[in-house]
């Protein structure tokens, strides 16, 4: 019996080794991938979208009228803070129509950031809030206070606020939102509402690096609603790159809280704060642009820097038209926009969402072209050469006499410019009915009439530095003037406090085909002319 037992037992295993064993190895590898392939789709980051943003627009009562504000503070200041303080008013690039918060006006507060309801998306519906403020901080915080109890959020809700972090302090809150949304069920929302409550940082005292805050900060705010369901959003978050220089005593200090002599609290800025921001601003463009930019477009700005431009010691920063249609940079002071302009080679019309005056004169014809509207190349004939060229919109200059090809005359005039300038211009230009001229805009439209004009350049002239949410401001003036188009990118580029730069790329699924209500009221107003406003 055990005989008998012992050889079925040994025909069994021999069985099964000759012909179940060699399978049990594909077995084990088919379940193997599918763990793995599990462990892949459970882990890998997933795609963040803004489903949508808004901008506060303050009320009109809230606007400061620098004849009554220059008034009140001579009644405190003595004339030599005065005309220093009127001079920066002057210099500064905010226009007549900014806002301080109602403490300064005595007039009753608004609580709501936005009066529309933009979304479908229901209070209950929020996962996560994120609210950024940094000059102020409360008990119980402002998410607890303002939203959660305000719109009765539901209880579950994971909310954190930030302060203390600077202006940049925005994209800060949108990467938290990404990491968090991340880890949550497909299709969570996120809100991140980024303000500054001025009203209990105003400065009191003389000191000029410090009185220069209450000549910049305005009120201002932007809600921003985010989500890993592509469903109704209107931009992909591509990147986030978050760069720190507060190792350097220097940077740590250049926009520092603290009291004057006479003990006013105030934000001390100081003089180095641009070149800070320039510093900041390199070493974020060391990781964005590998990003951002193609492979063989890098390859090719390092090898033009070896080989061309070898004596100089300028800096090699690539061109980012060439990846980015819009660039939204921190409406931090004129000099910060500035020295962005000038760090990245970005046109006049590129820091336009952002900036303040600036002068769009050179090569603009002295009289209005013969037909109203048109254009802005003129191509004469098959053959043809660029004949005449106005800067509206403004042309590389490398393209100034360029020989077009005998190719039909649209693709002469896009083989004749810079890629990034035709993206960016080129849906607005329409071929005349002779098929030899072009026009810019709507055909009709009257040609910008001779002379200097100065282009007030838009966020920081319309709301002043509003902190965080300028950059919502700024991506919501590049929607009103219609200038988004699907597919395009969008760097947002903040600073802080500390001394920070952080920056976002954000591609556009579905631009918008009406104006933030902040700027519905008054785009229209852009490009104005700067002669006609008081200073
Ligand atoms: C204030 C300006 C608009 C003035 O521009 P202009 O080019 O017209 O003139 P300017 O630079 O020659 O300066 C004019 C006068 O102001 C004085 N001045 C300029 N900056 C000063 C400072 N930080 N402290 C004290 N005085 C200052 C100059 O000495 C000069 O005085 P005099 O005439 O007597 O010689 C510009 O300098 C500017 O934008 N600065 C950066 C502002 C800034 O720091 N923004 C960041 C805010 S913080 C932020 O947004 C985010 C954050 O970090 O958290």
């Amino acid at each position: 019996m055990i005989l008998k037992v012992t050889h079925i037992f040994q025909y069994g295993l021999l069985t099964w080794s000759t012909t179940i064993a060699p399978h049990i190895h594909h077995l084990w590898a088919f379940l193997l991938l599918i763990v793995v392939t599990i462990k892949y789709l459970v882990q890998r980051s997933r795609s963040v979208y803004l489903v949508e943003y808004a901008c506060f627009g303050p009320h009109s009562n809230y606007r400061v009228n620098p004849t009554t504000w220059f008034k009140t503070l001579r009644l405190f200041l003595d004339d030599d803070t005065i005309s220093f303080l009127r001079n920066i008013f002057r210099r500064s690039g905010l226009g007549n129509e900014t806002c301080l918060p109602s403490s300064l006006h005595y007039i009753p507060p608004i609580h709501s950031l936005s009066r529309d309801a933009k979304t479908s998306v229901k209070p209950n519906e929020i996962d996560i809030l994120i609210v950024n403020c940094s000059c102020t901080t409360m008990i119980p915080s402002m998410t607890d206070m303002i939203i959660i109890n305000r719109y009765k959020l539901r209880s579950g809700i994971r909310n954190t606020e930030l302060s203390g972090m600077g202006c940049s302090a925005g994209l800060i809150a949108v990467g938290l939102a990404r990491n968090l949304l991340q880890t949550m069920s497909y299709g969570a929302h996120a809100l991140v509402v980024s303000t500054e409550i001025l009203t209990g940082k105003y400065y009191a005292g003389r000191k000029r690096s410090m009185q220069l805050t209450n000549m910049l900060f305005r009120m201002g705010g932007a809600a921003v609603l985010l989500s890993t369901s592509r469903a109704n959003a209107r931009f992909e978050l591509m990147h986030i790159v978050r760069k720190s220089t507060s190792a350097q005593d220097s940077a740590y200090h250049c926009v520092f809280h603290e009291e004057d002599e006479e003990g006013n609290l105030g934000l001390n800025l100081s003089k180095d704060l641009v070149a800070t921001a320039g510093e900041a601003l390199k070493s974020n463009i060391t990781t964005t642009a590998p990003l951002v930019l193609p492979f063989s477009f890098l390859l090719s700005t390092i090898a033009q820097k070896v080989f061309k431009k070898t004596t100089s010691t300028k800096h090699c920063v690539p061109n980012f038209s060439f990846a980015v249609q819009h660039f939204c940079v921190h409406a931090g002071g004129k000099a910060v926009i500035d020295a962005v302009q000038r760090s990245l080679n970005l046109s006049d019309e590129q820091v336009e969402p952002s900036r303040t005056p600036a002068t769009v004169a050179a090569g603009r014809p002295a009289s209005p072209p013969s037909s109203p509207g048109v254009a802005a190349i003129d191509v004469g004939g098959s053959r043809g050469r660029i004949r005449r060229q106005t800067r509206w919109p403004r042309l590389p200059p490398r393209e100034a006499a360029v020989t077009l090809p005998g190719a039909e005359a649209g693709r002469a005039v896009r083989a004749g410019v810079d890629a990034a300038w035709w993206r960016l211009h080129g849906p607005r230009l329409s071929k005349g009915r002779s098929g030899r001229s072009w026009s810019y805009g709507k055909v009709g439209s009257t040609w910008p009439s001779s002379g200097r004009i100065r282009r007030k350049k838009k966020t920081l002239h319309r709301f002043g530095n509003t902190s965080s949410s300028s950059l919502w401001y700024e991506m919501a003036y590049c929607e009103a003037k219609q200038l988004m188009r699907k597919g395009d990118r969008v760097w947002m580029i903040g600073f802080g406090s500390g001394y920070k730069c952080n920056s976002a790329v954000w591609k556009c699924i579905l631009p918008s085909h009406s104006a933030d209500s902040a700027w519905a009221n008054c785009i229209h107003r852009y490009p104005m002319d700067v002669a006609k406003q008081y200073v």
